[in-house]
């Protein structure tokens, strides 16, 4: 199964201001990232995506399949009022929480037309899930679109096996704001993923788009 991870960020690494605007992407690097989309059995968020962006994760700006919709969220707090879930029954949707979700909120989940996913006991265990999605559903090619904390688990799990980011030219700043990858990070650089530079794109909103192969956490 092939994990790629996709995001845009600011020239100083921000994914979102501090108080979660996220309007980042030039309209051609979100054509591509639908594309993506189109290509990928399912796309993967962080519940806080959610919560933030409402978004609907759907193939809209270029002509393709949607993918299967997946959120993390341990505690199963995706709003009945998303996006995502007022449209659970047309495109194919699934929720992985937790231990920590109550059986009221995943009942009122699948109520909404959405398929429950337990793994873990506090936040989602990501391999567990990941594992899920290709032995039980065979899905080959995942797309996770953040945001920064799940970036992060995927990343220090050693799931990504490609990571394409867009660098918009712009600075968010801000000590809040949301970076690339949050998580608990390496006390040292040298502990992190090493990465190998495959290609890179200049659009025509003069964003900088990467692709990189991920290596193995040394
Ligand atoms: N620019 C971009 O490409 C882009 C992409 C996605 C999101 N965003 C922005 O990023 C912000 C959200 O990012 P974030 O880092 O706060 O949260 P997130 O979207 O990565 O969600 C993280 C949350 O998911 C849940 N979770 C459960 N198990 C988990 C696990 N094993 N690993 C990680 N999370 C787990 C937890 O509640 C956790 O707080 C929003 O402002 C959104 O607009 C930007
Ligand atoms: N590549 C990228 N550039 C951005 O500027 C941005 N904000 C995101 N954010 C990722 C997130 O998962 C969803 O792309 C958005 O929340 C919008 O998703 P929709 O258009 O509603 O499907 N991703």
């Amino acid at each position: 199964m092939k994990v790629t991870i996709n995001a845009a960020m600011t020239i100083d690494g921000k994914i979102a201001t501090a108080s979660g605007d996220s309007t980042i992407s030039s309209k051609d690097d979100l054509k591509r990232v639908h594309r993506l989309r189109a290509g990928s059995d399912a796309v993967v968020v962080g519940i806080s995506t959610v919560l933030a962006d409402d978004p609907q994760l759907t193939v809209r700006l270029v002509r393709g399949k949607n993918p299967v919709r997946v959120v993390v969220d341990s505690r199963g707090r995706i709003p009945d009022d998303s996006q995502l879930l007022r449209t659970a029954r047309k495109v194919r949707t699934i929720v992985a929480a937790s231990m920590q979700a109550s059986a009221v909120d995943v009942e009122r989940i699948r109520q909404a037309g959405a398929e429950v996913i337990l793994a873990g006991n506090e936040a989602v265990d990501i391999k567990a899930l990941f594992s899920a999605l290709k032995k039980k559903m065979g899905f080959k090619k995942i797309l996770v679109e953040g945001g920064g904390e799940l970036n992060w688990s995927v990343l220090n799990l050693g799931l990504a096996d490609e990571l394409i980011v867009t660098i918009a030219p712009r600075v968010a700043g801000g000590r809040l704001a949301t970076t690339l990858v949050e998580g608990d990070g390496y006390d040292a650089i040298s502990q992190g993923p090493k990465f190998r530079l495959a290609r890179v794109q200049k659009t025509r909103a003069g964003e900088l788009v990467l692709f990189y192969k991920v290596g193995k956490n040394t």
